[in-house]
């Protein structure tokens, strides 16, 4: 799908409302429901991790949020501010979260005092605000987006090493299982990191028709920097005073904003039925042979039996629209899959199925319905990434010298390639490859390390490589 037909799609499949302030976009239904699909899953899973949702709150004064320069002072102009109160002005001024480590650690330092206070686990699904400036696209880059942060403390550096790689899990089958979006796992460079940690793992997607690279979402280990700076400590087992180890972690709306890229087409969205808040939809086929009612009546008695059996399914008997342009809506709306019922269906106590992966058509017996449907459903989740995994496999190129490099760099490739690791060298690529369309730079060090013939050497560096790592474009 190309960018611009993007942000048509969004519009015209009715999940954004494009809003007065820039980069703001609403949520409408469409997208919002594809969110709580997720956000039930998610949730359940930490919840049997033993992780507790909290909330806190929006605003945090300027003197904490700058607690720690390093941490803050990359980030500090994308940061909001609340200056006044109606007409008076703030003698503090309160910024608006842009992530709730400052929030939340203060307090983990009162409440962690022991090393029965260990592990702490909180979680919350909130919204943050950071004020970036580079081209606002609804769920891949806005002012305001919603997400859930985790934010964790452990006693040992295991443990915390331990938890990044389980919720690294729950990020792959997000993206894998709900979106069937392929995404690779793997670590950031030193460079891409989150510079307030000790290192940062990711799962990596990629966008084939714009060849860019996108951060799925990232689990981080804080190591004991945060506990440093915040004073986290316990007095562990043997009554010394030690610090804290964290993590934290996060995925976003963006995840909605990768799956539209992956699987829209020229129709317009194409929904997995994991995440599709309509999954089948039934439309009359109204013909003179046969009165309307005994076809509303077979309409609402087939979405009855989806129902019964788990499927999400509604039935558009509006009857001031055309059949025809009832399947385009709905193609537009990406739902999985159409039922149509007309005379001949009804006769033949069958409905005709129309898949929106493939646009296949098939005859179903009323009788098998429910099976015969949640089969279909099934095979289009599974098609739809398989497809998208067939596609971004194709824009895997490995390189091994800078021409071959540039080369694949400029056929919008997600380029595997020898790297010697050293955060110069990508400094360096960064620099050698910018332009209007944005520099290279590592998108992951995957943890599936091909093995390293002895004497290879980095693509850019000449000097002996010691990880793979894709590179690329990225959004
Ligand atoms: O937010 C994180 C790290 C971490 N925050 C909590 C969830 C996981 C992970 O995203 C990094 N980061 C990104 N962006 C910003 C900041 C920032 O710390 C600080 C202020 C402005 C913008
Ligand atoms: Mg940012």
């Amino acid at each position: 799908m190309k960018f611009v037909s993007f942000l048509s799609v969004v519009v015209n499949g009715e999940m954004i409302e494009y809003y007065d302030i820039s980069g703001c976009y609403i949520l409408r239904p469409w997208a919002m429901s594809i969110w709580e699909l997720m956000q039930v899953f998610f949730d359940a899973e930490i919840k049997k991790m033993k992780i507790n949702n909290s909330y806190f709150p929006l605003f945090v004064s300027k003197t904490v949020l700058e607690k720690e320069k390093d941490h803050i002072e990359g980030f500090a102009p994308e940061v909001a501010w609340v200056t006044k109160s109606g007409e008076s002005e703030l003698d503090v001024h309160i910024a608006i979260r842009p992530t709730s480590e400052t929030v939340m650690y203060p307090y983990f330092s009162k409440w962690i005092r022991g090393h029965r206070d260990l592990p702490l686990r909180l979680n919350q699904w909130c919204n943050v605000v950071r004020w970036e400036f580079s081209n606002p696209t609804p769920f891949i880059r806005s002012r305001e987006f919603l997400w859930q942060e985790g934010h964790t403390a452990f006693a040992t550096k295991a443990e915390a090493d331990s938890e990044v790689l389980d919720i690294l899990e729950l990020y792959r089958r997000i993206y894998e299982e709900f979106m069937a979006v392929p995404v690779i796992k793997g670590k950031k460079s030193e460079h891409e990191k989150f510079a307030g940690g000790l290192y940062t793992t990711t799962v990596e997607a990629f966008i084939p028709n714009t060849g860019r690279g996108i951060q799925g979402a990232t689990s981080h280990c804080l190591g004991q920097n945060f506990a440093k700076m915040f004073e986290i400590n316990f007095e562990n087992e043997k009554g010394e005073k030690a610090m804290v180890w964290q993590n934290s972690w996060a995925y976003t709306t963006r995840t909605i904003g990768v799956m539209i890229m992956v699987h829209g087409d020229d129709k317009g969205l194409v929904l997995p039925p994991k995440v599709a808040s309509v999954q089948v939809i039934v439309v009359p086929v109204p013909y003179k042979t046969v009165s309307t009612e005994t076809l509303f009546d077979a309409c609402a008695a087939t979405v009855k039996c989806l129902s019964e059996a788990g499927i999400r399914a509604e039935s558009d008997l509006r009857d001031n629209y055309s059949p025809g342009w009832k399947y385009s809506q709905w193609e537009m709306k990406g739902v999985p899959l159409r039922l149509e019922i007309g005379p001949k269906d009804l006769e033949k106590e069958q409905v005709r199925a129309v898949r929106r992966d493939n646009s296949e058509k098939v005859d179903i017996e009323m009788k098998n319905l429910a099976k015969e449907v949640k089969d279909m459903l099934d095979n289009i989740q599974q098609n739809l990434f398989d497809t998208a995994k067939v596609k971004r496999d194709a824009c895997i190129q490995v390189v091994k010298t800078w021409d071959e490099f540039m080369e694949a760099l400029n056929q919008k490739k997600m380029i595997f390639a020898p790297w010697c690791d050293e955060e110069e060298v990508e400094r360096d690529v960064k620099a050698r490859t910018k332009g209007e369309t944005g520099a290279a730079k590592t998108l992951c060090s995957p943890f599936e390390q091909p093995d390293m013939p002895e004497g290879t050497l980095c693509f850019a560096s000449g000097k002996p490589a010691t990880k793979w790592t894709y590179w690329g474009r990225s959004y």
